[in-house]
């Protein structure tokens, strides 16, 4: 079995419970309140930014110039597509792109990008790749199935957000990370990969958090805000 194969599988009931979550059977339908949408658009732009900034990390540790190149093109499609979907969300909703960076992280999100970027930055390639994976992959997999509910693409809110997720642009971005980490991992010991493994399963946790984060709009306490 592949190692990409092998942290599917540890990751399913995660995975499957972020699928199953109301936030995202909410965008499906059609049913999801906008108020938790909007949260959750501004809560996700911010941790795009340090999101894409991983990639330009993961260009800094990459060892060929097509490594180099597909990251750079990653870091670029994050900040000028998958970015740019949530600027235009953020227009209908009457939201300025100031006041989308300036959102201040919730304490989850927050929680999310700093694992992340600690783990990135103290790890070699395999850990960055391990640490976002998740990200690309889980968000490719609940675009494809959502997609299949009828209407969900055309509707006259999410279906773009659907449309985006699922096309075929952002499952070749999950597909290489796929391939690479197979390449990255093979011959490591096994105790190397369970300690991968944890990073993957980690970031799946917080994937279903940040949609839980989100349904429930939690943000700090006002008191300490
Ligand atoms: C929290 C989160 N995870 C993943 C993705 C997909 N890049 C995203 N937009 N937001």
């Amino acid at each position: 079995m592949s190692f990409s194969q092998r942290l599917h599988d540890k990751a399913q009931p995660i995975w499957e419970a972020s699928h199953n979550h109301p936030f995202v059977q909410g965008i499906g339908d059609g049913s999801l309140n906008l108020e938790k949408f909007k949260f959750f658009m501004k809560q996700d732009y911010v941790y795009l930014i340090d999101y894409a900034r991983l990639f330009a990390l993961a260009s800094m540790k990459a060892t060929s110039l097509e490594h180099m190149s597909m990251f750079a093109k990653m870091l670029d499609a994050t900040l000028n597509v998958e970015m740019d979907l949530h600027r235009q969300y953020a227009a209908k909703l009457g939201i300025s792109n100031g006041e989308l960076e300036d959102t201040q992280p919730a304490p989850m999100a927050l929680a999310y990008s700093s694992y992340m970027l600690s783990v990135s930055e103290r790890g070699s390639l395999i850990d960055l790749v391990t640490a976002i994976l998740p990200c690309a992959w889980s968000y490719y997999e609940i675009g494809k199935k959502l997609a299949e509910i009828p209407g969900a693409m055309e509707h006259e809110f999410y279906g773009e957000w659907v449309t985006m997720y699922q096309s075929e642009e952002f499952g070749e971005i999950a597909d290489w990370l796929i391939k690479l980490i197979d390449q990255l991992a093979e011959g490591l010991p096994d105790n190397e990969l369970t300690r991968l493994e944890e990073i993957f399963l980690h970031t799946s946790r917080f994937e279903y958090m940040f949609w839980e984060m989100s349904y429930n709009e939690e943000t700090w306490p006002a008191h300490v805000r």
